[in-house]
């Protein structure tokens, strides 16, 4: 196995006036290629600074972060900007679409960044709609789609210049049942297809679709858990992506 992330003694405070919150204390953590980590943990323990550490959104005050073989731990922001178009994916829970252009063209942002040739970005995109079931949508604006669409669209966003990670913030948080689910489906088959995923969510049905859960309590590791079964073996009910042509 090739490990893709490396965290060792990470350490991040928030200093506002007098109050100091240590959101991060002394983190160490390996995620191989191909893992599917869960974070959990009660609200204000971390996830989301430490999502944003490995997304390069935040750098610790103290401690080292290696992305494969590179030192990302102290990055100025034109060069955390590079990395994170290159190597690094993005899904919020408020989708952060850009409403007036097209499903397409959100889809096409980070290759467009990347000063790709239009036909490339074509290609690559048409390839993620189909791969999140939305080629019908191509042409339609965000704000004409449900939550649960707008979620893949973004997922779509998120891997079209194939990162090595894909970091999910709440996936779910903005959707109903139905489309949660869909979304963590489409997360799993995105995981056995070989994407690596870290995500939070505080809904521990979706957690144990993961490979592993990393519990957070006060900006440490409490535990960390194993899952054994292959994500798709979980019993989605309604997991089905299913779209209207
Ligand atoms: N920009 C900031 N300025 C000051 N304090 C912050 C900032 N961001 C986070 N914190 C503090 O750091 C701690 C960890 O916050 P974080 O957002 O990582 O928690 P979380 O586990 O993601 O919470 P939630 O589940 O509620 O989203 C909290 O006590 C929070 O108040």
């Amino acid at each position: 196995m090739t490990t893709l992330v490396t965290l060792q003694n990470i350490n991040k405070t928030f200093n506002k006036g007098q109050l100091h919150t240590q959101a991060l204390n002394d983190i160490h953590l390996t995620i191989e290629q191909g893992e599917f980590v869960a974070i959990v943990g009660p609200s204000g323990c971390g996830k989301s600074t430490l999502l944003s550490i490995l997304g390069l959104l935040e750098q610790a005050d103290q401690g080292r972060y290696l992305l494969t073989d590179i030192d990302v731990s102290r990055l100025n922001i034109d060069q955390s900007a590079k990395i994170r178009n290159r190597h690094i994916g993005f899904v919020f829970q408020s989708f952060n679409l850009i409403d007036s252009l097209t499903v397409f063209e959100n889809i096409a942002l980070p290759l467009e960044h990347r000063n790709c040739k239009h036909s490339e970005i074509k290609i690559q995109v048409l390839k993620q709609l189909d791969a999140v079931n939305l080629l019908a949508r191509a042409d339609y604006k965000p704000n004409q789609l449900s939550g649960g669409q707008q979620q893949r669209v973004a997922i779509a966003r998120a891997l079209v210049g194939q990162p090595d990670l894909l970091l999910v913030d709440e996936p779910t948080g903005n959707l109903d049942s139905q489309n949660g689910d869909a979304v963590m489906q489409l997360l799993c088959e995105l995981n056995q297809a070989g994407t690596t995923i870290v995500m939070v969510t505080h809904d521990s049905r979706y957690s144990q679709m993961a490979s592993r859960q990393i519990r957070l309590l006060d900006g440490e590791i409490l535990a960390e858990q194993h899952f054994a079964k292959a994500p798709n073996d979980l019993d989605l009910n309604h997991a089905k992506i299913a779209e209207p042509v």
